[in-house]
């Protein structure tokens, strides 16, 4: 199966990289203090012993752009720590050492001293090596060791908690989270996936369905874009992930999210008693539906190591389909439907836009302003006019229009708008 596109060197070597930049959406319903944010860049700014601070500016209201370390580096420690793939890739995008990602730590290791952070890209190192690793290895940055190797491995129980305190990833992107604010003022999320909530576009009194919503990242944005406001419901699979919906609302101080935990390929039933019983829901119950898809998740960055077979990635197709024909039922006459994924195959994306309008007469797709990202791919199932329609997210040149950099460089993302008639 073709997963990268034509581009695929290009594709290749852009996924293993970490963006540039880091984004956080911003929370409406709460006040943020911008110092906070500068004072501890400032604090950063001290331990790295450098002048300058990272740019940072509002691109919206709800969503604040941080860039990297300007002038920065950091000598090596000499000594390693060696964090599984999954680790490295946070590590570079700004995130500490958490202690189940450590590999490999030298045994005359000493708490508070600087170690050089490794990924291991191979995944071939034992959890509790003790001396050097000669796998194929990425340096992803520099840190202060916070656990030594007993409380990593020698105790019998899963470690949890900071093993090293990152102080600059190689990517040189702040080392900063969501943490800051501490009451639920900002929220790290990609680029794209903010621009998903702005297509959207919810208002207060409108009654909207998130189908795929755990752990609630988009329901939020909406929710605070309605003002808290909107009568939204928030579907997921699992009992524990419709928990984690409910945790992110009351983090963010968001009060008309209902979070159930369903099966959204069932969702629709002509036995249901309304919305307010909970699902399944009738038909036609939803001025807006979200369909932020489960899918191969191949646009993610960095992808240091991807495991996923053709098999695995070509399977996603059958749930999205299932899922994409109960959101078209539940949705109201009128109403707007958004279809999104964070992957970059042209089957999950463009292949299921031109399945859709097959599929579904009673679908028309809109333009899904704001429009930011790329076009759809040519030759993929979409006209011309159907690919300015659709937004994706890559680093593909754009013969039909021209994309901002700053969008070109988060993560694989694609959305899709339909109206129903
Ligand atoms: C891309 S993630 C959603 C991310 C979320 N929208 C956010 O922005 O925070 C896809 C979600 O779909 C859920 N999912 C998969 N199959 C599902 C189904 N049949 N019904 C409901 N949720 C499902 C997964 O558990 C996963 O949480």
């Amino acid at each position: 199966m073709e997963v990268l596109g034509d581009s695929n060197n290009n594709m290749k070597a852009w996924l293993t990289q970490a963006p540039k930049l880091t984004t956080f959406r911003v929370n409406k319903l709460k006040k943020i203090e911008v110092d906070v944010l500068k004072n501890f860049l400032i604090s950063q700014r001290n331990v790295l012993d450098t002048t300058e601070l990272p740019d940072f500016y509002f691109l919206r209201p709800d969503c604040l752009i941080l860039g990297p370390w300007p002038e920065v580096s950091l000598k090596k420690a000499g000594k390693e720590v060696i964090v599984d793939a999954l680790c490295a890739a946070a590590v570079l995008r700004g995130a500490h050492v958490f202690a189940p990602g450590v590999m490999g730590l030298p045994v005359n290791s000493q708490l508070g001293e600087r170690v050089d952070i490794y990924g291991d890209l191979e995944g071939h190192c034992k959890r509790g090596l003790k001396v050097e690793y000669t796998g194929r290895k990425l340096y992803v940055g520099t840190g202060y060791l916070k656990m030594l190797r007993a409380d990593l491995f020698d105790n019998g129980v899963q470690p949890s908690g900071i093993a090293v305190h990152t102080i600059l990833p190689a990517s040189k992107l702040p080392v900063v989270n969501e943490t800051i604010y501490s009451k639920g003022e900002v929220l790290l999320q990609n680029l794209p996936s903010i621009v998903c909530g702005w297509v959207l576009d919810a208002k207060p009194n409108e009654c909207i369905l998130d189908m795929c919503a755990a752990p609630g990242n988009k329901t939020t944005h909406l929710a605070e874009m309605s003002n808290d406001q909107a009568t939204i419901i928030a579907l997921d699979k699992t009992p524990q992930k419709a928990a984690k919906i409910k945790e992110s609302c009351e983090i963010q101080g968001v009060t008309c999210v209902t979070a159930y935990a369903f099966d959204s390929t069932k969702c629709c039933s002509e036995e249901s008693k309304g919305i307010n019983s909970g699902p399944p829901f009738p038909p036609n119950s939803f001025d807006k539906v979200l369909l932020d898809a489960p899918c191969s998740g191949l646009g993610q960055r960095p992808q240091l190591v991807n495991k996923m077979t053709p098999k695995m990635i070509g399977s996603y197709k059958f749930v999205q389909r299932k899922l994409f024909a109960e959101a078209v039922k539940v949705l109201k006459v009128g109403g707007k439907l958004v279809y999104s994924t964070c992957t970059i195959t042209e089957e999950e994306n463009e292949g299921m836009v031109a399945w859709a309008l097959e599929k579904f007469p009673c679908l028309k797709l809109i333009p899904a302003e704001p429009i930011l990202g790329g076009t759809g791919l040519a030759n993929k199932g979409l006209n011309d006019a159907q690919r300015l329609m659709v937004q994706r997210f890559g680093p593909e040149d754009n013969e039909l229009r021209k994309v901002d950099p700053i969008y070109k460089d988060s993560i694989g993302f694609f959305i899709a708008a339909f109206s129903k008639s």
